[in-house]
């Protein structure tokens, strides 16, 4: 049984409810309707009508003033009104924390900076592992007292089996997302396909700008003014992945590739937390080879 978050025990019980259909009249009255005559109260709702893809999105938040809402029931509900638009669907405790697996290489400035949102309650979720390709004594710097640690190394050589290895403890830790927290090897098309949008990784440029293992080299080499991050679904194309979230800060001739490395140490820590606490509240949907990305 996964764990209710502290807060949860006393307050009202929030449930988090995310679609996504072709668009057509009917479906914000149905669900609402839906919601309604189950007693329940909407919270918070955003919808997007892709006119593009001719795709819509919602994401609602709804609870009981009673705490007394009949979730089967609801689920069955809406499950039928799913069957009747074809639409793809979620419906969650939002107190229920999800199970997060954190992938580290040698540079640890993401998962220090993750551990401490998890501490101080920014990012509410349970920590399934800590995946690195480097041994333990790697993070001196890093508080890894109360997490499960794994120490997977991986050559080219022996990659298959490093990634067969990962899967397992995926399956074994019941872990429901897959940050790669700059973890530097290029998951194989197998791999990448069983974590299909649920693997978040922070690429350090400002995609699609500066792809592969040395952004900042490449920005400095390039003479650019303006560095980035990049937080996005993980897909077998390295890089190309739907982009959750991104962000950049302005550089000078001044700065050294080292100087753009310490820079954008901050932008990736601030861009990959911003993504991971977004896709944690049910706030990110994916449109074909983009997101919808309903912020907080
Ligand atoms: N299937 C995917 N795997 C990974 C992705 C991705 O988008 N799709 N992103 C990377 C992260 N990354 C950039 O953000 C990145 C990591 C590593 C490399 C790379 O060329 N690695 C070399 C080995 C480098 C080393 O050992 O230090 C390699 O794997 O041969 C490029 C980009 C994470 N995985």
């Amino acid at each position: 049984m996964r764990r209710i978050s502290d807060g949860a025990r006393r307050s009202v019980i929030q449930y988090i409810y995310t679609l996504t259909c072709e668009n057509r009249p009917g479906i914000v009255a149905a669900v609402s309707t839906c919601i309604f005559e189950h007693g329940g109260n909407v919270r918070e709702s955003q919808q997007f009508d892709d006119t593009e893809s001719g795709r819509f999105f919602a994401r609602i938040v709804l609870d009981h003033p009673k705490n007394r809402l009949d979730l089967p029931k609801l689920h069955a509900g809406l499950a039928a009104i799913a069957g009747r638009f074809g639409m793809t669907w979620t419906l969650r405790d939002r107190a229920q924390l999800l199970r997060v697996m954190l992938m580290v290489s040698k540079f640890d400035h993401c998962l220090a900076d993750i551990l401490y949102r998890w501490r101080i309650g920014e990012l509410p979720m349970e920590i399934a592992a800590v995946v690195s390709n480097h041994p333990r004594e790697t993070y001196q710097h890093i508080d890894l007292r109360d997490v499960p640690f794994h120490y997977l190394p991986v050559t080219k050589e022996t990659k298959a089996e490093q990634e067969a290895a990962v899967w397992a403890l995926v399956q074994q830790t019941n872990t429901d997302v897959v940050v790669l927290a700059r973890y530097m090897q290029v998951l194989s098309d197998d791999l990448a396909a069983k974590l299909d949008g649920r693997c978040i990784n922070i690429h350090h440029s400002f995609l699609p700008g500066f792809k592969g293992a040395k952004p900042y080299h490449q920005a400095h080499r390039r003479g650019v003014k303006i560095i980035g991050a990049t937080a996005h679904y993980v897909t077998a194309a390295l890089d190309e992945g739907p982009i959750i979230e991104q962000d950049v800060e302005r550089i000078s001739h001044v700065s050294s590739p080292d100087d753009l490395i310490r820079q954008g140490r901050d932008i990736e820590r601030r861009v990959l937390s911003r993504a991971l606490r977004w896709q944690l509240d049910g706030r990110v949907l994916i449109n074909g080879t983009r997101t919808v990305v309903f912020r907080d």
